[in-house]
């Protein structure tokens, strides 16, 4: 059976509650509605709530509070391998909350400096790589690579160059956030260290937009020629997705949603699904589609994490 890895950190997750909150003008008191979420583990959950039969493990640190002792019951709650989530004595997991404005699109706030999953490598021995090194992927994100202390990067290196040479396949998604990192160019060269060790790469138009002024899927692909993947899929919102896979292109347009409520997590669902129907050895149409209808699905809904039934009752309905 399969397993997938996917490394970097989870958080506390603070939204308004649309239908609690009757008027969106009082500043003073607001309801909010609490939840866990953070982008790689975002993409295992829905990875998970797609292809069951998949493993999906989470390598993360948390504390011993409440919360972290409630978000890895939640973790458990989602079927996610928690054997590599370690638990920190002096630290507590970070904290964001999202914003949405009239279209839906969402914007963040954090409190994560002082993570425990800033401190994860630390806990990840030889006898843990060695762990990893027996799964299938292992994906990891650029929010992966800010969240961990500068510092540790190295021994990330290390791990990951190990795993490669074991024959995992290595998957990344830039998921750019310019405020996690110190410089624009800290960022590049991480990334660039990134793309150069992955099988498969999943980047959004933005991230590139933001980071290398390149604003077209073509111009992206035209950058990721220097680069080997085996599989590159170029996101851009709304817009039609490109695919690359043993020489041949595939274009994907998006299934237009018009009720869109909450963009977060829809990088993060697509990712799942995709990864997960290519897993299951499902042709790159029918992975797009899959994944597309997912992340139409999710955002849809407030907050990183839908509710499991309803998400599970619509995409049972999509599968071949
Ligand atoms: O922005 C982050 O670091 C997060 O992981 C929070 C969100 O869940 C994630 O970005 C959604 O893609």
């Amino acid at each position: 059976m399969s397993n997938i890895y996917v490394f970097g950190e989870c958080m506390i997750e603070l939204r308004v509650d649309k239908a609690l909150n009757s008027s969106q003008n009082d500043t003073s008191s607001k309801i909010l509605k609490q939840a866990f979420a953070g982008d790689v583990l975002n993409t295992a959950i829905y990875l998970k709530r797609t292809f069951p039969a998949l493993n999906a493990h989470f390598v993360s640190a948390v504390g011993h509070d409440k919360f972290s002792v409630d978000m890895l019951n939640f973790l458990k709650e989602e079927h996610i391998g928690c054997d590599f989530v370690f638990q920190s004595d002096n630290k507590i997991p970070g904290l964001y909350a999202i914003e949405t404005d009239e279209t839906g699109e969402r914007t963040f706030n954090y409190w994560r400096e002082n993570s425990a999953a800033k401190e994860v490598m630390p806990f990840i021995t030889q006898d843990v790589i060695g762990k990893l090194a027996e799964g299938d992927m292992f994906f990891f994100s650029g929010i992966s690579l800010a969240v961990i202390t500068a510092s540790d990067r190295p021994l990330f290196w290390k791990m990951l160059a190990q795993l490669k040479s074991a024959g995992v396949s290595i998957v990344f998604d830039p998921n750019y956030r310019a405020r996690m990192w110190e410089t624009p160019e800290q960022a590049k060269e991480q990334f660039e260290k990134a793309f150069s060790l992955s099988d498969i790469a999943l980047p959004g138009v933005d991230d590139f937009q933001q980071l290398y002024g390149i604003k077209t899927a073509d111009e992206v692909y035209n950058f990721c020629q220097q680069f080997n993947f085996e599989e590159l899929v170029i996101k851009n919102g709304e817009a039609e997705i490109l695919c690359y896979h043993q020489g041949k292109q595939y274009q994907f347009s998006v299934i237009p949603v018009t009720n869109v409520v909450d963009t977060t997590s829809a990088g993060d669902s697509f990712n799942g699904a995709y990864l997960g129907a290519r897993i299951n050895k499902q042709d790159i149409d029918s992975a797009l589609k899959i994944a597309s209808q997912a992340a139409g699905f999710v955002i849809q809904h407030q907050g990183a994490i839908v509710p499991k039934v309803a998400f599970t009752q619509f995409i049972e309905k999509q599968l071949p």
